[in-house]
């Protein structure tokens, strides 16, 4: 079996306690496999430990055990392979939007010519709705959600190969975040990026992912299920919910997080599985994968509205 382009292997992280109790023991012994050009979302309660291991995908943070490979090299640092958009938007607050994107674009394509790289900022810039002027305005000059924008232009615009985006659209009202979200998949479609996604909504990890990584509550929090998204794209917001398959997936995700994120956290004795329980739905339902690891998405269909 081939390793996949992102290989999460046996992967803990504590945190020391500030007074010297007990460590805090976030997640343990996680394993997951995720096949280039895979776009895939993690769902779990509040604190379950999705941003810690976003943190240490980007190389931001390190684990207590386990490693992470990507591209058959560990994951020691972060790297300009791995874009990266927070919640809390981490912009540089002294520089202008556009200049926070030119910046990020500059260090990537570096034989790139000042031309260069404002045409394609701004092309981002314009994607997120900010090419109107709001460009020149810094961070303390914008709203919450068009921080949000910008910070989503500049990972876009360096085009790594891992989009990992923790949940990016929180910020955004309803329009925006529709819209935003098309153009994720208009670029996820047109190039052959990974994209590993947190986040809380389920109807919108059903419209992206060809597969939702489900946490179990913690500490000792653990990828439980690994449910196969298998509904053809180009996939429309207002049609999803007449797929046949689309109620039992969501019905299953709300389930887990309603009860068996709860009924299965907890520390595992020794000889569990680390690997998730695949879970398909509709004509795959009775396939058998033993294991999560390792095993490749669903036949992928990426054309979109307007594009093949
Ligand atoms: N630097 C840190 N030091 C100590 N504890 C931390 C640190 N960072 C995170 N934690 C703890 O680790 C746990 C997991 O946090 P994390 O932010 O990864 O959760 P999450 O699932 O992303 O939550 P949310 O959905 O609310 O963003 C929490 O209990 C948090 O308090």
């Amino acid at each position: 079996m081939s390793t996949p382009f992102l290989s999460v292997q046996n992967l803990s992280k504590r945190f020391q306690a500030p007074k010297g109790g007990e460590p805090l023991t976030v997640f343990e012994n996680v394993s997951l496999g995720v096949e280039k050009g895979e776009f895939v979302c993690i769902i779990g309660h509040s604190g379950c430990g999705k941003s810690t291991i976003l943190n240490i995908l980007a190389g931001l943070d390190e684990p207590s055990d386990g490693a992470v490979i990507m591209n058959g090299k560990e994951v020691s640092g972060p790297s300009l392979d791995r874009g990266i958009v927070f919640q809390n938007y981490s912009l540089l607050p002294w520089l202008s939007a556009l200049k926070n994107v030119t910046f990020a674009v500059q260090a990537r394509f570096r034989s790139w010519n000042k031309k260069q790289v404002h045409e394609h900022s701004m092309k981002y810039l314009e994607m997120v709705g900010l090419a109107d002027g709001a460009e020149l305005r810094k961070p303390s000059q914008l709203s919450g959600g068009m921080r949000q924008r910008v910070s989503i232009a500049r990972a876009f615009a360096i085009q790594p190969e891992l989009l990992l985006l923790d949940e990016p659209f929180g910020a955004l009202d309803a329009l925006t975040r529709g819209s935003i979200q098309d153009e994720l998949i208009r670029i996820w479609s047109g190039s052959d990026q990974t994209v590993f996604m947190i986040t809380h909504d389920v109807d919108e990890a059903i419209l992206l992912a060809d597969r939702i990584l489900l946490m179990t509550n913690g500490p000792y929090a653990r990828v439980a299920e690994s449910v196969q998204v298998e509904i053809d794209r180009p996939r429309e917001r207002a049609n999803i919910i007449h797929h046949p398959d689309y109620y039992d997936i969501r019905n299953h995700l709300v389930e887990f997080l309603a009860t068996r994120s709860r009924a299965l956290a907890g520390k595992q004795e020794g000889t569990e599985q680390s690997a998730p329980k695949v879970v398909r739905f509709g004509a795959n339902a009775g396939a058998v994968i033993p294991s999560e690891k390792g095993s490749k998405p669903g036949a992928r269909k990426r054309a979109v509205n307007g594009a093949d």
